[in-house]
């Protein structure tokens, strides 16, 4: 069974401790956010768990088949155009030329980009465009795991559902599994499977994890609200985010 398991984990970048006693398992097919103030060490945890910072105390395995990530700044490729951009990782693998294009042309449709913006280079697109290129590029070589440092927060509340959705359809009907970090508690009430909350004070550690076991069908606005407002009467959630009850 593929799986991404984080074992006691600790990190430092010289000689400031970031991360502390980092444990959680990622099952196939599920998804986990990370959630926590500024400077908690998200980031960071979620590039160890994607091998762009190297492990040095602890251990992490990942037995998923492949990987692909988005990121907050879509950081497209400038010199290339839409298409080109999202058919990248899939000519990294060796895909054919014709078969790549096609494949990107498909996923940039769903993604809603039109057939005028195939052709056009990342100056030329719009905030919200790129990251739908971006966030198609990362889909489009059909990743088992996905890892996401929040792709959604600079959109408008449209774009955010609208790519949100496609995410939570690829999730059920590929049995996508998800590492997302975010500062939206909303959000990761609507996607996950487990949210793990790191607190920052006095190294980032795991202060709560919650699991959220009703299926992501049935997640609608309602429900987000009221588990939203739930977490944030917890008390760990409160101290956490350093959030102050009036
Ligand atoms: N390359 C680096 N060298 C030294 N310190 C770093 C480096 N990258 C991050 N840090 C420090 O590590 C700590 C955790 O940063 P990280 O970006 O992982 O937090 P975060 O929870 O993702 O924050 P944010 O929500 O603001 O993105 C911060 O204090 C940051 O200053």
């Amino acid at each position: 069974m593929e799986r991404l398991e984080v074992k006691n984990v600790n990190f430092s970048f010289g000689f400031k401790e970031i991360l502390e006693d980092i444990n959680f398992v990622l099952e196939k097919g599920k998804v986990i956010s990370i959630v926590g103030p500024s400077g908690g060490g998200k980031t960071t945890l979620l590039h160890l768990c994607s091998k762009i910072l190297r492990v040095e105390d602890g251990e992490i395995r990942n037995s998923f088949h492949s990987s692909s990530f988005a990121f907050q700044e879509p950081r497209l490729l400038p010199w290339k155009n839409v298409i080109d951009n999202i058919a990248l990782g899939l000519l990294a693998k060796k895909e054919r030329k014709d078969i790549a294009i096609k494949k990107a042309q498909e996923i940039a449709l769903k993604f809603g980009l039109e057939i005028d913006d195939f052709t056009k280079f990342p100056k030329d697109l719009s905030g919200g465009m790129k990251q739908r290129v971006s966030f198609a590029r990362a889909l489009v070589v059909n990743p088992s795991l996905l890892f996401l440092d929040e792709p959604f927060s600079a959109l408008d509340i449209g774009l955010k559902k609208e790519l949100q959705n496609i995410l939570i359809e690829t999730i059920n009907k590929e049995n996508l599994s998800v590492l997302f970090i975010t500062h939206d508690l909303m959000e990761a009430i609507k996607l996950s499977d487990e949210i793990i909350v790191l607190k920052a004070e006095p190294v980032g550690h795991i202060a709560k994890k919650f699991s959220i076991d009703i299926s992501r069908d049935k997640r609608d606005d309602e429900f987000v609200y009221n588990e939203t407002a739930k977490f944030l009467k917890d008390k760990i959630i409160i101290d956490s985010f350093e959030l102050e009850l009036r």
